[in-house]
């Protein structure tokens, strides 16, 4: 990979040990992938923030680090709300270490939005066609998709790494080749808001990394599209997709999915609630306004029986700090900072009805419990019991 002069003076070393490590790992990068050079990001999104997940080893690496990010960075959701943990029941210890890795990462300027969903909190973020180094899969599938803007999916540390140079390397979702749908999918179904979770919970175990190109009979709000692409995010390894007619066509003779009612309804039966369902969590992603508002207006006059989390950005719970109050009536919470698959905190439960696909999928698989899906409302129904 072609490095500028000031670019081989940082991999050198000549700029100081922190920006080595970080080039090094950039080249590192763009030379398996095959990037002729870096290029400019616009922001930046660091994945790797609960302890749960980094561990010992992800802390001590991230202190060790000096020096400052140069372009906007931000965090993903840590292990625990970073001030309400002792209402999730997060022990001290854990607690103590996550408050470390923020901070850690604070000295280096990444701010502690710790949210999968920057986009709704700070949409100066990300706009059509800018190149950006994103972590969080289903942050990276809406940037691609919805926003228009270029990422690859970042692991933590080239994330930090191209934010402390401010750049990455030019290979995959940043170059316009690559960005070509390779399977139709057409849905024959009239889906409603809840659907697309399950929808992508199928695609994605489908299309693998591929780039699908959905044929919908309406068109999806934003909502919904973050919904699709989180779930076939995890559920596969999709980082991009289309939706709307002006996208550009699969090469011709690709291959072409139907999905139908029938589809989405064996899922469903599949993963109904039942009684084993002890704890509820909505918003994964992070919820929006709009939905804390669903929420909000679901729970008025209800009390909830079952623990009901909703998990939201810091930024967006304080600015509608009154939906947060009527939800909070009912005996739910909504954490912030946080999000149901980091948290240790759902190790004490057997069984998650969640309204994602995305967490249907990593349920079993990060939190070795068992996962049942449902609309919001039916999640709300069964945190409140009602029929
Ligand atoms: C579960 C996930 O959404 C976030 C956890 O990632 P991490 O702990 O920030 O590395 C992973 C992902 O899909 O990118
Ligand atoms: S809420 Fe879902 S999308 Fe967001 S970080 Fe957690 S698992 Fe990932």
């Amino acid at each position: 990979m072609h490095l500028s002069r000031e670019e081989e003076r940082a991999y050198q070393g000549e700029e100081g040990e922190s920006l080595r490590r970080a080039m090094e790992i950039l080249v590192a990068l763009g030379d398996i992938y095959g990037a002729d050079r870096l290029i400019p990001v616009r922001s930046v999104q660091v994945a790797g923030v609960s302890f749960k997940t980094i561990g010992e080893a992800g802390l001590e690496w991230i202190s060790d680090l000096r020096g400052r990010v140069v372009v906007s960075a931000v965090l993903n959701p840590a292990g625990m709300d970073l001030t309400r943990w002792q209402k999730m029941g997060i022990d001290e210890r854990f607690a103590k270490k996550q408050l470390e890795i923020v901070e850690a990462y604070r000295r280096l300027g990444v701010s502690p939005d710790c949210t999968c969903t920057p986009y709704q909190i700070r949409p100066e973020l990300a706009r059509r066609g800018d190149h950006l180094a994103w972590s969080e899969s289903s942050a990276v599938s809406f940037a691609n998709s919805v926003i228009g803007a270029k990422t690859n999916r970042e692991g933590g540390p080239s994330a930090l790494a191209a934010a402390l140079v401010g750049k990455t390397p030019r290979y995959g979702y940043h170059i316009e080749e690559k960005r070509v749908p390779t399977i139709n999918i057409a849905v024959e179904a009239d889906l409603k808001p809840s659907d697309y979770g399950i929808l992508g919970y199928i695609i994605g175990k489908e299309v693998g990394d591929g780039v699908p190109r959905f044929i919908f009979r309406k068109r999806p709000d934003v909502d919904d599209l973050k919904a699709l692409g989180a779930a076939m995010a995890a559920s596969g390894s999709v980082a991009l997709y289309y939706f709307d007619e002006e996208a550009p066509a699969a090469p011709k003779g690709s291959e072409e999915i139907l999905v139908s009612d029938r589809d989405l309804q064996d899922v469903r039966q599949e993963c109904a609630p039942d009684d084993e369902v002890d704890v509820v969590a909505i918003g994964c992603p992070h919820s929006s306004e709009r939905e804390l508002a669903e929420v909000a207006r679901l729970l008025e006059g209800n009390k909830v029986e079952r623990e009901l989390w909703i998990c939201t950005a810091r930024a967006t719970a304080e600015r509608r700090s009154d939906l947060v109050g009527k939800i909070e009536r009912s005996g739910a919470r909504v954490f912030c900072d946080t999000c149901m698959v980091v948290s240790p905190a759902s190790d004490r439960y057997r069984k998650m009805m969640v309204n994602s696909g995305k967490a249907l999928a990593y349920i079993p698989t990060l939190c070795k419990m068992k996962a049942a899906y449902g609309s919001v409302e039916e999640c709300v129904r069964a945190a409140t019991r009602r029929v």
